[in-house]
Formats: C-alpha cells, sequence, structure tokens
C-alpha cells in the first residue's frame, strides 16, 4: 500500500505515515541520506531551524541577497530549493502589496497581492520551508512549480512566477476571483447547459494533463478557479506527478471524497483516477450533494465507495446519467477515459471539444465578479516576515 497523503475537505490535508514505493518514500530516504553524509547541509538545515524558532511577528529579515550571493558554496537551506525557487532581489518583492488573504491551505497561505509595477493583482502561495522539510514534501513542491511552469492551456492555471525568501517558497499566479467550490456553495445544483460546458473544458484539461503524461490527483471544485467570464482554469498542482504512459502509482493522496477506488486501496492506479474524480465533481454540481458522504479515513471511505450505488435523481436527462455512471466506474478499464469517449458521448453531442470555441460560449451563471475588499492594501516591505501571526491578526471577515 502506498503513501497516505489526503486532503479531507476544503482547504485540509491529512498525511499519515508513509510505507515504501512511492513517490515520497525513496525521495525522503535519498534526501536525509544526503544530509546525513553531508556535513554542510545539516549545518543548513539547522540554520533553517534556528530561524523558524527565533522569528519575531512581522519583523522583516534581511533577504539573503542583500548581501552578495558569491559565496560558495550556497547556504543548504537555499540551495536544496533551486532552481525552481531562484532568489529574487529585495527590490522585486517590494513592489508587491497585500491586498488580502484568500486561503489558508494545508501547506501554506494563500495571499491577494498587488503588483504595483504591472499593476496587476494576483496570488501567491507562500510556504514555509521548514514545513516542507519536516513534511517531506520538498520534491512535491519543486514537482508543482516545475509542472506549472510547464502548462499552456486556455483552461489551466500557468504559473506566473516562482521563487523563494529565507523562510518561504513563493509561488505566484493570476488573481481569479472565483472558486468553482465558492459558487456551487451558493448556487446549489447547476443547469444542465452549465454542466455541459464545465464538463467540456475539464475533459479538454484532463486529456491535455495526460498526454503530457501528467496526473493531477486533485480534480476538486476548490481547484477550479473562474475567469471574468466564468470559463475555468484548473490549478493546485501540489499533488501531480510525471506519470508515463504504462506506469502505475500507489501513494494514496487526494481529497477523501474525490479518490478513485483503486486510489484508496493503495494502488495500481494511473491517469484514469482523475476521470473518477471529475464524475464526483460533475455528480456534485448536478445533485448539489456528494455520491458518498465523507469518512474520517481511506480506508472507510474505500468501502462506503465501494458499497455505495450512486442514486441518480430522475430529474436528470438519461444522457447526463450515462455520463455519470461511465465515470464512476468501479473498474478503471471501463471508465470513460480518452477524448473520443467525450466527442461520441450524447451528453456532449453538437459540443465542440476546441478550447477556443468552448471560450466564445457563454457561460450563464451569476457571477459577481465585482469583489471589493474590507482591507485596506498593506504594504508588504517583506515577504519573508512571520506570516502566520499576520494571518492570525486577520479577522475571519476579510477573508477573500
Ligand atoms: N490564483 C488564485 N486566485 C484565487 N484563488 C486562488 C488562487 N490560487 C489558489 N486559490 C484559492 O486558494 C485555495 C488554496 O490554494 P491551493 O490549493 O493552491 O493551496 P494548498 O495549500 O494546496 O491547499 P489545500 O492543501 O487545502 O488544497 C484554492 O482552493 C483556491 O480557492
Amino acid at each position: 500500500m502506498g503513501a497516505v497523503s489526503c486532503r479531507q475537505g476544503q482547504h485540509t490535508r491529512v498525511s499519515a505515515p508513509q510505507k515504501g514505493g512511492n513517490i515520497q518514500g525513496p525521495w525522503a530516504k535519498g534526501w536525509k541520506s544526503f544530509w546525513c553524509g553531508m556535513g554542510t547541509i545539516r549545518s543548513g538545515l539547522e540554520e533553517l531551524w534556528v530561524l523558524q524558532r527565533h522569528q519575531e511577528p512581522l519583523q522583516p529579515v534581511p533577504l539573503p541577497l542583500e548581501k552578495p550571493l558569491s559565496e560558495w558554496p550556497v547556504p543548504q537551506f537555499i540551495s536544496l530549493f533551486l532552481p525552481e525557487f531562484p532568489m529574487r532581489p529585495v527590490r522585486g518583492q517590494q513592489e508587491l502589496k497585500i491586498l488580502g488573504l484568500v486561503a489558508k491551505g494545508s501547506f501554506g497561505t494563500v495571499l491577494k497581492v498587488l503588483d504595483c509595477a504591472q499593476k496587476a493583482v494576483f496570488a501567491v502561495k507562500v510556504m514555509p520551508k521548514i514545513k516542507v522539510l519536516q513534511r517531506d514534501t520538498l520534491r512535491q513542491c519543486k514537482e508543482e512549480v516545475s509542472i506549472q511552469r510547464q502548462m499552456n492551456h486556455p483552461f489551466v492555471h500557468s504559473l506566473g512566477d516562482s521563487w523563494q525568501g529565507r523562510r518561504h517558497l513563493f509561488i505566484m499566479c493570476n488573481y481569479c476571483c472565483m472558486d468553482l467550490y465558492s459558487l456551487w456553495s451558493a448556487v446549489g445544483g447547476f443547469p444542465e447547459a452549465s454542466i455541459r460546458l464545465f464538463a467540456a473544458e475539464l475533459v479538454l484539461v484532463l486529456c491535455y494533463l495526460h498526454d503530457l503524461g501528467i496526473i493531477h490527483r486533485d480534480v476538486k471544485m476548490e481547484n477550479i478557479l473562474l475567469d471574468e467570464r466564468g470559463h475555468l482554469k484548473l490549478t493546485d498542482f501540489g499533488l501531480s506527478r510525471r506519470l508515463s504512459q504504462g506506469a502505475r502509482a500507489y501513494t494514496i493522496c487526494g481529497t477523501l471524497q474525490y479518490m478513485a477506488p483503486e486510489v484508496l486501496s493503495g494502488g495500481p492506479y494511473n491517469h484514469t483516477a482523475d476521470w473518477w474524480s471529475l464524475g464526483v465533481l460533475l455528480f456534485s454540481l448536478t445533485t448539489g450533494k456528494f455520491p458518498v458522504a465523507a469518512e474520517r479515513d481511506h480506508v472507510t471511505m474505500l468501502a462506503s465507495v465501494t458499497h455505495c450505488k450512486s442514486e441518480m435523481p430522475a430529474s436528470i436527462t438519461q444522457e447526463l446519467s450515462l455520463l455519470l455512471h461511465e465515470l464512476l466506474c468501479q473498474n478503471p478499464l471501463h471508465r470513460l477515459r480518452y477524448l473520443h469517449h467525450f466527442q461520441v458521448h450524447p451528453f456532449f453531442r453538437g459540443v465542440p471539444f476546441d478550447p477556443e470555441l468552448l471560450k466564445k460560449q457563454p457561460v450563464n451563471l451569476v457571477m459577481d465578479t465585482q469583489y471589493t475588499s474590507g482591507l485596506e492594501s498593506v504594504p508588504f516591505k517583506d515577504f519573508d516576515c512571520d506570516l502566520e501571526s499576520w494571518v492570525h491578526s486577520i479577522s475571519a471577515d476579510s477573508l477573500l
């Protein structure tokens, strides 16, 4: 059975001890033995621990780049995160102003920021280095950035920038004012025309990822952002990995309610697992509720998913009901998973599977895109200060 790294709901993640044969195990072993063998690495990490213990709330800390980085070797608490997270000159960071808190994810904090130079609004995910190392997720973080940098698709949220400070890693993307979960929470079930458009866009996205040999592993409403016209952008590649055709994965990871039975059981599984998650997502958009209620762990969740026969409401068309059945198919070999499966599916009759044509279609949803923040923008001189204290000082009302 693979390692467990599941998220149980919106912005929560549960990690359990790992066993071998997964993407985290060999890496963890690798860098720990590397650490033991190299005194300089130990001292670099110790420095990181010391920094963590002695940090003071909101006290600007000089970034290493204030000193010329010509010193050699580069301190390990910097080099470990290279090249995906390069150092940035302090001046560059001072052009960013925090507009508010977007979400407190399980791994980091997402902030809404204004780039004064570009006069554009971005979302910046901030992850403390110490947590990344403590949880053995260094390789995952680097993979997240490397995969997102590779993305070039109208329905995928591409990477704006990534960099590191002394204590934190930063991932910056364009800001989207709405995510599908918030919209779903507000409106409940969606009309079939909207579901058809969302589904077609997601089919194109998943086919694009899988053709590149990437499995997302966390397709869920919270990770689908909406642009100002209501078209979607898949985001959060924090659990994604490269998996070539024919290869198999074993890590139990994702968000419990969206995880395919073969993922919950510890594999082997492949890209087809993402199509199950799409089935859960479309079922929830259609009915306003999840096909299977959340359980406390993956073992109980597997039992529920295996024995559950998701009842389709009588109100939905046969075509949609068929699509949901064929996505929520227990046997991954019989699950819909190729573009041609969807192109000829009766639910998608007349739908052009072309991103440019889909983007021209109107999304008939009431979307309040006029966001007004209760917060004044805060000049953020040092993105590497103690963000935890800053986040706690913001009242829940000011969550965006
Ligand atoms: N570019 C963005 N614009 C607007 N909101 C965003 C953006 N990026 C992320 N978010 C919001 O922040 C939330 C958390 O982001 P993300 O999933 O990347 O962090 P995470 O630490 O991996 O969270 P979790 O582990 O809970 O999934 C997202 O679900 C989304 O609602």
